[in-house]
């Protein structure tokens, strides 16, 4: 869906990014994590010209994206900001609706769409709609970036650090509908974070980069079980790995289906990162398993946590 082939880009002679290439596949939702001033910010912006790249190859669907015209390539391309950017004299309504209204969609096409993003992203349509950005908390005007950057259905989302300046408590509820998103829409995500579990949770890839140049891309598994080197493995936190790795992983994958054993259930869909820990706040070695609706399944084990990862 995205190609970088030998990409660079230099600022006033400066060698910003180096040399990259990357292919992002259709429906990947792909992280670019590293340290501050690695290139992230300058490699998501090259795919939708907001900074022009000035060596090597990028493709969009195949074709080199300079063959595209901007107004195209941004309707194709939903985009969503830190720091949301919305338009503080306009109503929701209008925020969400700006791509829709550039591309001359009809009032009541852009009213239902506005309607159906606003469902989507929990907050209630009749509530919301009317009221501008300095009536919304913080976590409700990333929302609504969030919707604008999906409003004209675009086949690629880019996110640059979208969740950045919000509570554990709103960013981790975002994650899960970005999760929710991804997992109902099929689109292709690129997201930039500097924030390893959040790269963990969400990406069904890692890109790390340093200095301009990819140092590794993989799975979330590959870079925890398979750091190339101790940059990597000093970045996603060494001493963490393993605490890191169960919390790829949910509790159905190590159900033990014929055990049993007492007190309150764990959902299948937990972590076992959350079964750890429940296990050792309880001072218990297992625990009873439900599904979703609380029927019981088995039970996992301590012992079944360590060991090798399927
Ligand atoms: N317009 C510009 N002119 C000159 N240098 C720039 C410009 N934009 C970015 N840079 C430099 O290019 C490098 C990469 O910047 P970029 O914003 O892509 O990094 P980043 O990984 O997103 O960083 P951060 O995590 O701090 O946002 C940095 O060293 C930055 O100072």
């Amino acid at each position: 869906m995205i190609d970088f082939e030998h990409v660079g880009k230099t600022y006033g002679g400066w060698q910003a990014i180096e040399d990259l290439s990357l292919s992002i596949a259709e429906g990947e939702f792909c992280v670019l994590i590293g340290p501050s001033g690695s290139g992230k910010t300058t490699t998501l912006k090259m795919i939708n010209r907001l900074i022009e790249h000035d060596s090597g190859r990028i493709l969009f669907a195949g074709a080199e994206i300079r063959s595209f015209k901007p107004e195209e390539l941004r309707r194709r391309m939903g985009y969503a900001i830190q720091s949301i950017g919305l338009f503080p004299h306009w109503t929701v309504e209008e925020n969400i609706g700006t791509v829709p209204s550039l591309l001359k969609w009809p009032k009541a096409k852009i009213r239902d769409r506005v309607t159906e993003l606003l469902e989507l992203l929990n907050l209630d349509p009749a509530q919301y709609r009317d009221r501008y950005p300095h009536h919304l908390s913080g976590g409700q005007q990333q929302r609504i970036g969030v919707a604008r950057a999906l409003a004209a259905d675009p086949d690629v989302l880019l996110m640059d650090e979208p969740f950045g300046a919000l509570d554990p408590v709103t960013r981790d509820t975002l994650q899960l509908e970005m999760l929710r998103i991804h997992k109902a829409s099929g689109k292709t995500i690129v997201l930039v974070t500097h924030d390893i579990d959040e790269a963990i949770r969400l990406g069904s890839r890692i890109v790390i980069l340093d200095g301009g140049r990819i140092v590794q891309s993989g799975s979330p598994r590959d870079i925890l079980a398979r750091p190339a080197n101790d940059f990597v493995s000093d970045f996603v936190g060494r001493e963490d790995i393993g605490i890191k790795l169960l919390s790829i992983e949910t509790v159905s994958s190590r159900v033990r289906r014929d055990g049993s054993a007492s007190g309150e259930p764990i959902a299948a869909t937990a972590t076992l990162r959350n079964a750890l820990s429940t296990l050792v706040a309880r001072g218990v070695d297992s625990l009873p398993v439900a599904d979703s609706d609380g029927s019981p399944l088995g039970a996992i084990h301590l012992a079944d946590l360590v060991g090798p990862h399927p």
